[in-house]
């Protein structure tokens, strides 16, 4: 195990382990959940149905949807001790640690935080899809120096996590869009956050443990990190008229372009097309053709310069942003609709679980000796 020509750097190509959640299929620029064509799911499904299709691997029938849906709304206030938690942490602290060190806590206070069981972390995922948008709202709303909101159980997934956050529901055209992205970002087969959730899980340690590490893992640029990233550079390029000068100084300086490229998809994000779409309706509902025309302007350049192709980050940073969200909170958005492919892939691995421990090519000095006394 010394030849080079053996080492995967960065597990590329590198088939690790079977999964029936979801198939990303880059021949075809196709992503099924349980099957479903993804696309599907946005145009008819709400979150909470994506959600249990998920975790149970069939759609809900209406009677299974209402006890989900129960169950959901049942659970989504802010615990007091969290808050408290939350209300000591610092403003330098970025909203990812936040949603981490929050993760952790509501871990630390449940007494049942070792049951494996089928049960037992069907229970626990619930309870985090539940919990994370007051988590994710009132982090935002501090940071505005605003009052929590209480959350309305009238209200559904996506219109409740809105009202949590902004104070009012907004219109349909937001409410949908802001559903559609968390049901893309919902599941992506062993990308980063997911693979390092099934390695500690594979350890048997517990849920909460392999959901905060998830997130850790989410955090980064190169994967989650992107969303709030893309932001970043539509708001250093400026206008449209600009894109194409911003951008070849940023590859003369070798930057990596936020937003594009994807370890799997060579010719395109299955996932973009909707968002783009849904981005499209938000551009209309807020009257901001400008933020449209910066968003073709750098695509067209950067397909023009290097033919990488936008994945799902880059039509939902500006999706977000025009939704009214901090962008430092694009990132916990992220983390607050994929706790279910986490969840679902901890669940997997769970039910057939081997150590994951790959091997190493060692490269240091030849083995030596301490010198005698
Ligand atoms: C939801 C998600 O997590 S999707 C991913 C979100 N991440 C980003 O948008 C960050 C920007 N993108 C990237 O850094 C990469 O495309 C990754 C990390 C996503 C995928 O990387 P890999 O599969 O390892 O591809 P790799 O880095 O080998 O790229 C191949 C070539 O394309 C280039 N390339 C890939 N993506 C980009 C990019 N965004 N900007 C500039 N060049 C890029 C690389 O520099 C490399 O060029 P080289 O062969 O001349 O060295
Ligand atoms: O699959 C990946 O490597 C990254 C990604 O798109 C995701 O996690 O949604």
């Amino acid at each position: 195990m010394t030849d080079a020509q053996e080492i995967k750097k960065g597990l590329a190509g590198v088939v690790v382990d079977h999964t029936a959640v979801s198939k990303v299929n880059p021949e075809t620029n196709s992503l099924l959940y349980r099957g479903y064509p993804v696309q599907e799911l946005a145009a008819s499904c709400s979150f909470e149905q994506v959600a249990y299709l998920l975790w149970n691997g069939e759609l809900p029938s209406d009677a299974e949807l209402e006890a989900f849906e129960r169950a959901e709304r049942s659970q989504r206030a802010l615990d007091p001790a969290v808050k408290r938690v939350i209300d000591e942490l610092p403003l330098t602290a970025h909203p990812m640690d936040v949603v981490r060190t929050a993760v952790s806590v509501i871990g630390a206070l449940d007494p049942s935080w070792d049951d494996s069981s089928e049960e037992g972390t069907l229970g626990k995922a619930v309870h985090l899809l539940a919990a994370l948008p007051a988590i994710v709202a009132y982090d935002q709303r501090r940071r505005r120096g605003q009052e929590l909101v209480e959350p309305d159980e009238s209200l559904g997934y996506s219109a409740n996590f809105l009202r949590m956050t902004f104070g009012d529901v907004p219109s349909d055209v937001v409410v949908k869009a802001f559903d559609v992205s968390m049901i893309l970002y919902a599941e992506h087969s062993f990308n980063a956050s997911t693979f390092t959730a099934r390695v500690v899980t594979s350890t048997l340690s517990d849920l909460y443990s392999a959901v905060v590490a998830g997130i850790g893992a989410l955090k980064g640029p190169l994967h989650g990190g992107a969303n709030e990233a893309v932001m970043h550079v539509f708001d250093e390029i400026g206008t449209a008229s600009a894109a194409e000068a911003w951008l070849d100084e940023a590859l003369a300086s070798k930057r990596k372009i936020m937003g594009f490229g994807h370890r799997v998809y060579k010719n395109g994000d299955s996932r973009v097309p909707t968002m783009k779409a849904s981005l499209d309706t938000l551009v209309a509902e807020y009257d901001r053709p400008d933020l449209l025309d910066l968003y073709v302007a750098l695509d067209e350049a950067m397909q023009s310069r290097k033919g990488i192709k936008p994945n799902l980050d880059y039509p939902s940073g500006p999706a977000y942003h025009l939704m009214g969200f901090d962008t430092e909170m694009f990132t916990p958005l992220f983390v607050a609709s994929r706790i279910v492919g986490w969840t679902a892939h901890i669940r997997e691995q769970l039910a057939s679980n081997a150590l994951i421990r790959p091997l190493s090519a060692y490269n240091g000095v030849d083995e030596r000796h301490v010198p005698s006394a």
